[in-house]
């Protein structure tokens, strides 16, 4: 998927066509903006006020302790985006806006919006250094109780979706028992597959900063003692051997380094039986050679690599590094599933 610019008259399309529009002014001038106010209008409670009844900038502004004039700014500029309607002074949501926006929908992206606003735009600022010297921010290693909580129920967030496609799709032997979720956090991926899978129980292994905020969140998917949280590391800890049908890596190996990868590859093939199946779930780095297809030559899976380089120094791999770290765990790829709700993302399955 692309965000593109798109003409609403023919002299706009002329003008586009023979680039007399300065393009970057439209992503460094206008882009910035609109993320922020879509962040802000999420962390303000602007959707669920109007979603609440109040329809008017006046009956908003009380609800959400703003300023009505900052807020009409506001409100015009969503509105052009799409998230509301506007009749004679009144807001209503969009389809888009009540899908995703509202505080407790269960498909709800809210908790990212809230976690992006409050802690990582302020990341954004150190981009410059990041690109001069190669050093993220390591994000893991400085965030405080309160950060914490919010970084979890943004995983959440980001992956209600995701993780129902993924419940549906992932390529798993389907007697399996026993799974772990390394990095798993809320346990969305693992909850999706042992709801289809009824002999199926997961461990989810994850820092003890991240279960202590993610706890509450897994209790939610009342899953009791078969969905289950082990803290530890998985740069330090065993695995153990034999144990495992399945290992999922969600959203991890990006904040991991090449070599890091590798090692954890080894120890998750000596933890699956045989048959067994190991699949890193994963935003995708494009190949430089557009071989990776589908998913090889997105925005997003670029963006991410960007972001990820930022936040923690490692960033997205292709495909083929991925399978790489599997092949030389002695595992053999088998799969490579992409999703539909989420552009750029894939599951890359190897067996053992
Ligand atoms: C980006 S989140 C992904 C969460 C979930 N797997 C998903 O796909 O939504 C990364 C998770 O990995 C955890 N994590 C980071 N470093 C880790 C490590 N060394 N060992 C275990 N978990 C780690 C984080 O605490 C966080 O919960």
């Amino acid at each position: 998927m692309r965000l593109t610019v798109t003409p609403e008259s023919l002299l706009e399309w002329i003008a586009l066509k023979i680039n007399l529009v300065p393009l970057p002014l439209l992503h460094a001038q206008i882009f910035p903006i609109v993320g922020k106010a879509v962040l802000e209008a999420a962390d303000k409670g602007i959707f669920d006020a109007v979603h609440a009844g109040k329809q008017t900038v006046e009956e908003i502004a009380v609800e959400c302790q703003l300023h009505p004039k900052a807020l009409r700014e506001l409100m015009g500029l969503l509105t052009v985006l799409g998230y509301f309607r506007c009749h004679e002074g009144r807001y209503t949501l969009t389809r888009i806006s009540r899908r995703w926006l509202l505080k407790n929908n269960e498909e709800s992206v809210f908790g990212m919006m809230v976690f992006n606003n409050r802690v990582v735009w302020p990341w954004l600022d150190q981009l410059g250094k990041y690109l001069q010297t190669g050093e993220g921010i390591q994000y893991h290693d400085h965030l405080t109780t309160q950060q914490w909580a919010y970084y979890q129920q943004a995983m959440v967030a980001a992956t209600s979706t995701e993780a129902k496609e993924f419940g549906r799709k992932a390529p798993v032997p389907k007697t399996a028992t026993h799974m772990l979720d390394i990095g798993g956090s809320h346990g969305q991926h693992s909850v999706a597959l042992c709801r289809k899978m009824p002999h199926l129980q997961a461990v989810i292994l994850d820092l003890p900063q991240a279960i202590e905020q993610a706890a509450p969140l897994l209790a939610r998917a009342g899953m009791g003692d078969r969905v289950r949280h082990q803290a530890g590391n998985a740069l330090t800890d065993d695995f153990g051997e034999n144990r495992y049908d399945i290992v999922l890596m969600s959203s991890l190996a990006h904040h991991f380094s090449d070599k890091q990868n590798r090692e954890v590859a080894r120890k998750v093939a000596k933890a699956l039986k045989p048959g067994g199946v190991y699949i890193v779930n994963e935003f995708i780095r494009p190949e430089s050679d557009g071989e990776a297809g589908a998913v090889g030559t997105n925005l997003v899976g670029s963006s991410m690599d960007l972001f990820y380089g930022l936040t923690s120094t490692a960033g997205n791999y292709s495909i083929r590094e991925i399978q790489s770290w599997q092949t030389a765990a002695g595992l053999k790829p088998f799969k490579v599933k992409t999703y539909l709700s989420i552009p750029g993302r894939a599951m890359v399955a190897a067996k053992k």
